[in-house]
């Protein structure tokens, strides 16, 4: 329901805005559009080269916010309408990257090109035209823990000193150029000196958001059904794809790497709090993730077993994961954060915002919504013999 008596944290009434979200059709984007029309009278100019996530937004004519979003298909790459949609918004949300690791390594041009080179025009068109800008950045700013260079047994590997990822404090901790790997990160971070440069030197109002893996329905693609077959998608994708055609879940490096999963619709509540308190999200940069969700990959593909069986009716596959090499899966190039636990003290201080969702909770809907989205597809692509269309 569109209300226009929203008050923001300090009781202020919030003005109806204009959004201009580049990246809207992707999944942060479509989670962020949804809550948006459904919660709030404000409007968004949606840019993205697809819209197929964010269809069931834009179509019918009758749906009761079809006055409050238009889809523009631009890439950013190349077009001239981009000024102009950004001068007509009251914000810019810049989500549009290539952020998948298995493009890193293997399109390190590409990758430095869409995370860096193809958002300064935005930062650009914000900064001359004092629009304000919240910029999707990412965790892997970050890297590798301190904790990480530690002796294997060293007892400060246990101290949150050596591998909490602080803001304001924790340093960015890169592999060497050969490893490819931190192409995305190394160019997300300079996007991220250069906004808070602008914000320095030119008064850029700017907000910079490191999400902690975000996972939910509509995240990337099942290789063959929605998305290329030799596609590599993150994570949850990969996995969901090995439950859904039974095959066992294949674990990178023996599945030793931590990661904190968070619930799409958390994290999106805490970018709903950026949006609507401009005074207290204005220069800030905040981790956006779950600490108390902290898995192994492994741990991961156990519970995703588990939990997949519960919501399909199926049982467990006898051997449920098999160990691949990252060379074998990602190929040269490729490396890893050890370890990502976000330190929640400015996000707690600024908007006092607390993720909810438990890992269990999270995998029970998000695995039901791969279930009814994907099952049959899967069932008739497997049953229809090689070669066919
Ligand atoms: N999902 C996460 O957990 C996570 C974690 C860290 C960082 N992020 C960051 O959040 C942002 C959104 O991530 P997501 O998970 O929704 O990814 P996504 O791939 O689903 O969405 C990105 C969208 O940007 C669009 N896009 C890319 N290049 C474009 C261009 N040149 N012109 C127009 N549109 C373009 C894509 O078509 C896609 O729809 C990214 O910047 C990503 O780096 C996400
Ligand atoms: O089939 C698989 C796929 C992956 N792994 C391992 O899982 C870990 C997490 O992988 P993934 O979610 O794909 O990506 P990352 O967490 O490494 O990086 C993302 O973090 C945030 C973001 O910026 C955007 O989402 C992106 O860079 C990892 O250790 C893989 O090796 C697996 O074992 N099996």
């Amino acid at each position: 329901m569109a209300s226009s008596a929203r008050v923001d944290l300090d009781g202020n009434p919030i003005k109806p805005l204009t959004i201009c979200m580049i990246g809207a059709g992707g999944f942060i984007g479509s989670h962020l559009c949804e809550k948006i029309m459904s919660e709030t009278p404000h409007k968004v100019l949606a840019l993205d080269v697809y819209n197929d996530k964010i269809k069931h937004l834009l179509e019918p004519d009758s749906l009761p916010w079809s006055d409050r979003i238009q889809f523009h298909r631009i890439n950013i790459k190349h077009d001239s309408r981009l000024e102009g949609l950004i001068k007509m918004a009251d914000l810019t949300i810049n989500l549009a990257a290539i952020c998948t690791p298995a493009d890193y390594n293997t399109r390190p041009l590409d990758t430095i090109y869409s995370n860096f080179i193809d958002a300064l025009p935005v930062v650009k068109y914000c900064s001359e035209n004092n629009k304000r800008l919240i910029h999707f950045s990412t965790c892997e700013v970050y890297g590798k823990t301190i904790g990480a260079f530690l002796p294997k047994d060293s007892p400060l590997r246990q101290d949150p000193e050596y591998y909490v990822l602080k803001e304001d404090v924790s340093p960015c901790i890169f592999g060497p150029i050969e490893k490819q790997r931190w192409s995305y990160a190394c160019a997300k971070q300079l996007i991220e000196r250069l906004i808070y440069a602008e914000g320095a030197e030119n008064g850029l109002e700017f907000t910079i958001v490191r999400p902690f893996n975000w996972i939910g329905p509509r995240m990337d693609f099942i290789p063959g059904i929605d998305g290329p077959s030799e596609g590599v998608p993150r994570v949850l994708a990969c996995f969901s794809n090995n439950l859904l055609r039974r095959e066992p879940l294949k674990l990178v490096d023996g599945g030793e790497s931590q990661r904190t999963f968070i619930y799409i619709k958390d994290a999106i509540e805490a970018v709903f709090l950026m949006i609507e308190n401009p005074a207290r999200a204005n220069g800030q940069i905040f981790n956006v993730g779950n600490p108390n969700n902290e898995v192994t990959v492994r741990q991961l593909a156990e519970m995703m077993t588990e939990v997949y069986s519960k919501v399909s009716g199926e049982p467990p596959l006898e051997v449920p994961t098999v160990d691949v090499t990252s060379k074998e899966f990602y190929g040269v190039g490729y490396d890893d954060s050890d370890k990502r636990i976000p330190d929640m003290t400015i996000i707690n201080r600024q908007l006092g915002w607390n993720p909810k969702t438990s890992l269990w909770d999270l995998l029970e809907s998000t695995l039901t919504y791969q279930h009814r989205t994907y099952a049959e597809a899967i069932k008739k692509a497997i049953a229809k013999p090689a070669g066919t269309s």
